[in-house]
């Protein structure tokens, strides 16, 4: 057979055939972005019947716990498989041992509880990280030195995990970077019995400067104050070592990698998914959110288009599914074609 290389271009070749009609441009596409795909960040609040709005992050809001359970049968009938919950913490609980990360009933864990007691088919991701209940807004506990210990950490992210378990979560997301964590956490889940509940590790997180509006959204901004995170997550300008975490955190037990942020970091997402073959995942956070939303709302960018565009990119770097917060928007748009 003479492939088309060996025939020579133009004008044998016309890559524009293809693309001159719908019904072909449809059968050569080489990558679909679903519903199935989308997972919805979800952030709750203390009190009833309320929902707070985030001013970075414009259509995004915060729910009191009574209020999920309505939102999750809306999500559902969307076809959107999961939601991921992050509670905003009173900054009355937070402390320096963060104790009120494993409180069995804190507001994750009630969260948890009433997202699978309405729709117990719509799947429960929970965040294991301390920055919600620490005082310093840091993910893990702090020596006098400021810096954050690994191993101390560690044990209160086991009993952060297991109260999530227990509360009935499907997944827990661990999003610290603390070294060791995966192992401790899956051991911890054996021991206890639950044996089925899923570990999704934020493998390669990078100390981004994308997670700013995420920061506001949890009230961690004014604690954090300018603190940086870069002595646990990921400098920016690595990712062979993206792939030696992910490789560590599937031996320890994940049983599935995420990749944070997104856009800025296709490329991590495309190495990962070549070199190691497992369910990949990769966050759009909050930054990516909100400038894609300025440039809509000063009509600088067209945002039905704009956003099925930018959510197909992580579908093509090899992208298992993605966390955003244009998840119900995204699932509407596809529902409607
Ligand atoms: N453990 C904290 C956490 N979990 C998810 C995000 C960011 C999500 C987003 O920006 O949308 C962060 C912020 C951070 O690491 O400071
Ligand atoms: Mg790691």
């Amino acid at each position: 057979m003479t492939s088309s290389l060996q025939r020579g271009a133009y004008p044998n070749t016309r890559l524009r055939r293809l693309r001159a009609q719908d019904f072909s441009r449809r059968l050569m596409r080489e990558h679909q972005l679903t519903c199935d795909d989308l997972i919805l960040p979800l952030f709750v609040i203390e009190g009833r019947d309320e929902t707070q709005r985030v001013a970075s992050m414009p259509g995004v809001e915060r729910l009191t716990v009574d209020r999920l359970a309505k939102k999750a049968r809306e999500l559902s009938a969307l076809g959107i498989p999961a939601v991921a919950l992050f509670p905003v913490v009173d900054p009355a609980h937070k402390s320096a041992d963060a104790r009120a990360a494993y409180d069995a009933d804190g507001l994750a864990q009630r969260a948890v509880r009433e997202l699978k007691n309405a729709v117990p088919e719509l799947g429960v991701l929970t965040d294991v990280a301390l920055d919600p209940f620490t005082s310093h807004g840091q993910d893990g506990l702090m020596d006098d030195g400021g810096y954050i210990v690994n191993d101390d950490t560690v044990e209160v992210l086991v009993q952060q995990a297991l109260s999530h378990a227990a509360a009935g979560a499907d997944v827990v997301a661990p999003s610290d970077m603390m070294d060791g964590r995966i192992g401790a956490i899956r051991d911890a889940l054996e021991r206890e019995g639950y044996v089925n509940t899923m570990i999704m590790s934020y493998a390669a997180k990078y100390a981004s400067a994308y997670y700013g509006p995420f920061r506001d959204a949890v009230g961690s901004a004014g604690n954090l104050k300018g603190g940086s995170k870069a002595s646990y997550q990921m400098d920016p300008a690595n990712s062979d070592e993206a792939l030696h975490e992910c490789a560590l955190d599937l031996q320890e037990g994940a049983d599935m990698i995420m990749v944070k942020p997104g856009m800025p970091y296709l490329d991590v997402v495309r190495r990962v998914k070549d070199e190691l073959r497992v369910p990949t995942f990769a966050y759009q956070v909050s930054g990516e959110y909100a400038m894609h939303c300025a440039a809509f709302d000063n009509g600088w960018l067209a945002r039905e288009a704009v956003i099925l565009e930018s959510l197909l990119a992580f579908k093509r770097a090899g992208a298992d599914g993605i966390l955003t917060y244009f998840a119900e928007d995204a699932a509407r748009l596809l529902q409607a074609r």
